[in-house]
């Protein structure tokens, strides 16, 4: 699938549309307020490059022990979600491909919201 996509070029492409999207956002860009963006990009596009077959590099935290402080809600994972959706759209990626990205994005649900991480109220009750 990376090769198919265009490799590692147009997974940066995705990567930086996506956090266009998510800036311009207002429900979601004050989480991203205190964050690298620039090690933040990298982290993800290493990431999607590994989820779609290609090089091995991610070498970020887990995704539950980097989500779990930020108390994110689901309608806010979905909106990421349907960004990085819009963002392989634009690039071209063909249905498989995003059907295979969004298999990854529900199983890794359960490590970025917040509510569904401890069971009901969850860490959003708890931290900040
Ligand atoms: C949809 C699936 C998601 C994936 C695959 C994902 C992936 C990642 C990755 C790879 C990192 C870097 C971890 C590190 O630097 O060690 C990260 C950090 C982060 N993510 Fe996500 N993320 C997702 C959803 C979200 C959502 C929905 C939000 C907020 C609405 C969010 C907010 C953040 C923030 C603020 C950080 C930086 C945390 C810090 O530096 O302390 N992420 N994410």
């Amino acid at each position: 699938m990376y090769d198919r996509l265009g490799g590692g070029e147009v997974v940066r492409s995705v990567v930086e549309r996506l956090y266009v999207l998510i800036i311009e956002d207002e429900q979601l860009h004050s989480y991203f307020d205190n964050v690298d963006l620039a090690s933040q990009k990298r982290h993800m596009a290493a990431l999607l490059s590994q989820v779609l077959g290609g090089p091995k590099e991610y070498d970020g935290r887990a995704l539950a022990v980097a989500h779990a402080p930020l108390g994110i809600t689901a309608e806010h994972y979905a909106r990421v979600g349907d960004y990085l959706t819009a963002a392989l759209l634009v690039a071209h990626a063909p249905r498989d491909i995003i059907d295979a990205v969004g298999d990854v994005l529900t199983a890794s649900r359960s490590q970025i919201v917040a509510e569904s991480m401890v069971g009901a109220g969850g860490l959003a009750g708890q931290v900040g």
